[in-house]
């Protein structure tokens, strides 16, 4: 199937004005509704308002998604007097988990608060756009009441059922790693605004990229792709551990991840496929041998950080994006072989969840992570239910139970900052 939906691109007007260094907290700006971001330690970007939508679906939706947003660019007049990466004509996106089956969703929007070492702007959009350098902090609402859960598709007993199917096909040779998922359904008494979900999230997380685009709202560890000009970068994580308070067995615990050989395998898994992926594309590629570890409130990860250059004539960044992605980090190895598997015993749509969202600007620099660590916010505006979602490397000697502990660790994140 093949799906486009999107605006008739006029001529449209951008101006962005900079706001000196004023030091304020980007999400706290936001408005309820149609909020979007992109913030790690205080700086990125957010934005409201839409002045313009794509969405699509089908086989090469993210070249059709960079076709759109070049003609759209080459029909707008752009006074930006920064030109720095987020300055300028915005663009914020959600591709689905499968861009040829899901549906990924491109937002132009009004107003685009934005700060970059230190020095803060706005970007107004529209032919139409008064002159706006005072933001007031928008209330987020304080109290959601009661918290109620309920399995997702599969039931956790289900799930690992289904772990120990994936991990009989990698004993029989099918594949090497596939990353399954499941989701857990909420509902809260109150509706779920989105900002009180987002400002709890980056103040635990500031290491994290918080995001928000088209109701899928979380706080992703993991940057699949990043472009400012030539260079190109990415972080990489697979193989997980969980923290404990007792501070010797969670010390041990992050030992025994950095001395984990099945998750180093794990981990190799997702370097692999995303430095073969990129690397056709570039003049150089610099590919750590050994990974890091990455120590969150909820979890640690191995994380390997990878650099390059793009030769002249590479692709944009979203044709990049459909180059990389899946990595293993959330499909696995082989990429066919894992993604058939998860088309059959995952039992889920896994929708936006595990697909890249981010922004990208008018001279081709943006930003994308994974979208994990995340809820997607149902029911409506104002609504107050949420699919959150969690899923992890299988490997041949991983164990269901423990692999179910580990989306109970990573779901935390995301439960934790809905609690009252
Ligand atoms: C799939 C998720 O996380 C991914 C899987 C990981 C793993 O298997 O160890 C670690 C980080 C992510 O690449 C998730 O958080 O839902």
């Amino acid at each position: 199937m093949i799906g486009v939906t999107g605006t008739a691109t006029t001529t449209q007007r951008v101006v962005t004005t900079p706001l000196g260094r004023r030091r304020s907290d980007l999400l706290t700006k936001l408005p309820a509704r149609g909020a979007l971001a992109w913030v790690r330690d205080g700086e990125g970007l957010v934005g409201w308002g839409e002045v313009d939508r794509f969405e699509v679906t089908g086989p090469g939706a993210l070249e059709r998604a960079a076709d759109w947003w070049a003609q759209r660019c080459a029909a707008t007049e752009v006074v930006d007097p920064l030109g720095v990466p987020g300055s300028g004509a915005v663009l914020f996106g959600s591709v689905a988990f499968d861009p040829e089956r899901g549906r990924s969703v491109f937002v132009v929007p009004a107003v685009v608060l934005g700060r970059r070492d230190g020095q803060t702007w706005v970007t107004v959009a529209g032919d139409d756009h008064p002159e706006v350098t005072e933001f007031p902090a928008q209330a987020a609402d304080s109290s959601i009441g009661r918290l109620s859960y309920a399995d997702g598709e599969l039931d956790p007993v289900t799930w690992c059922g289904r772990v120990g199917e994936a991990v009989r096909r990698i004993a029989a040779g099918d594949l090497d790693k596939v990353v399954l998922a499941r989701d857990v359904l909420v509902r809260a008494d109150h509706p779920l605004d989105p900002r009180r979900l987002l400002l709890r999230l980056a103040a635990r997380f500031p290491s994290c990229w918080t995001f928000a685009v088209e109701g899928l709202l979380g706080a992703t560890p993991e940057l699949l792709l990043r472009r400012t000009g030539d260079e190109v970068s990415s972080r990489v994580l697979a193989g997980t551990a969980p923290r404990s308070s007792d501070a010797a067995a969670d010390t041990a615990l992050g030992a025994g991840l950095a001395g984990s050989a099945k998750d180093h395998a794990e981990h190799r898994y997702a370097v692999d496929s995303l430095a073969a992926a990129l690397r056709p594309w570039c003049t150089d590629l610099a590919v750590p041998s050994r990974p890091s570890v990455l120590t969150l409130p909820n979890v640690r990860h191995l994380s390997t950080d990878v650099r390059g250059h793009l030769a002249p004539g590479a692709p944009g960044l979203l044709e990049l994006l459909a180059a990389v992605h899946p990595t293993a980090a959330v499909g696995g190895t082989p990429r066919g072989a894992a993604l058939e598997l998860i088309r059959e015993i995952e039992g889920m749509d896994r929708d936006r969840y595990a697909g890249p969202v981010g922004w990208l600007d008018a001279r081709g620099d943006g930003e994308f992570g994974l979208a994990l660590r995340c809820a997607q916010l149902t029911g409506g505006a104002g609504g107050a239910e949420a699919r959150l979602f969690a899923g992890c490397g299988i490997v041949g000697d991983s164990d269901p139970m423990a692999e179910l502990a580990e989306t109970q660790a990573k779901l935390a994140a995301v439960q934790a900052a809905l609690q009252d």
